[in-house]
């Protein structure tokens, strides 16, 4: 199957990121890509005040541009993520997948918050505007299983590994690592998520952009499930294409059966 990943500049304007979108599936439409990413919040700055100004219901706007775009292009679309407002007003970082007919397939909102103070780095409060989701999620196309989180999710293996538990081969993250966690932790996180769960994992990333009142570390790349990067952005806005074969994941987890040898009867007690 083929992976296009969009790394694309956030502008003020939704409008512009939605439209961007579309330029960006027809520039890249001879790929022939079964399943196209792109980065969190892809509408919208990444700015906690903006998110419940953005913000709009499933099956609005955004969601339905989204959808039109998958069916026209006949490709499963992770449409990053975008925040999504509830029938009671709370905001999520929402990331809503879509198939080759454009019907939603699968719709995970962000379970873990990014809130960090790092000194003389990045400060973020996401929980200042939004609300935790609360589930893992999994989807089924013809390549097999997937599952998808988002950016500061990808932290906690745990989830990771219920993704893989439910049967995930690969695992995409739309995301927006920084200036000061991106260097420091990016790879290394999406290396360790493939290694322990043998799984291709995708990280897609918005175009870095020093003017922003955020500054995304970029670099979207794809691993595979031996840990190897297969191919890894600079900070630009720009593409990826990738052949993959997600029955790779089987070849590995028979050579070398981690998953088969762990010891839950010693992880399961209490600590
Ligand atoms: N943007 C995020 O959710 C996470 C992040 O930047 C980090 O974990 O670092």
């Amino acid at each position: 199957m083929k992976i296009v990943q969009l790394q694309m500049h956030v502008y003020e304007e939704k409008e512009k990121n939605l439209a961007q979108l579309g330029e960006y599936l027809k520039r890249t439409a001879h790929e022939q890509a079964d399943i196209v990413t792109v980065g969190e919040m892809f509408t919208c700055p990444y700015q906690t005040e903006k998110f419940p100004l953005y913000a709009e219901r499933e099956g609005e706007k955004s969601w339905k541009i989204c959808s039109e775009l998958a069916r026209m292009y006949g490709v499963y679309l992770c449409a990053g993520s975008m925040p999504e407002v509830d029938e009671n007003g709370k905001i999520y970082n929402t990331a809503y997948v879509f198939d080759r007919k454009g019907e939603q397939i699968a719709k995970h909102r962000k379970a873990h918050l990014f809130d960090i103070d790092i000194e003389n780095g990045q400060y973020f409060k996401e929980s200042e505007t939004l609300t935790a989701g609360d589930s893992s999620t999994v989807f089924e196309t013809e390549f097999g299983k997937m599952g998808v989180c988002i950016c500061f999710d990808l932290r906690f293996p745990e989830l990771s590994r219920m993704m893989v538990e439910q049967g995930a081969k690969m695992i995409l993250v739309p995301a927006a690592f920084n200036m000061t966690t991106g260097p420091a932790h990016w790879e290394i996180l999406f290396r360790s998520r493939a290694l322990d769960n043998q799984c291709f994992v995708a990280g897609t990333s918005s175009a870095r952009d020093r003017e922003a009142g955020y500054v995304a570390w970029g670099h979207s790349l794809l691993v595979s499930p031996w840990g190897d990067i297969i191919e890894e952005m600079e900070e630009k806005e720009g593409y990826i294409s990738n052949e993959i074969n997600l029955d790779y994941v089987e070849k590995i987890r028979k050579e070398l059966p981690l998953l088969k040898a762990r010891r839950q009867d010693i992880y399961s007690g209490e600590v």
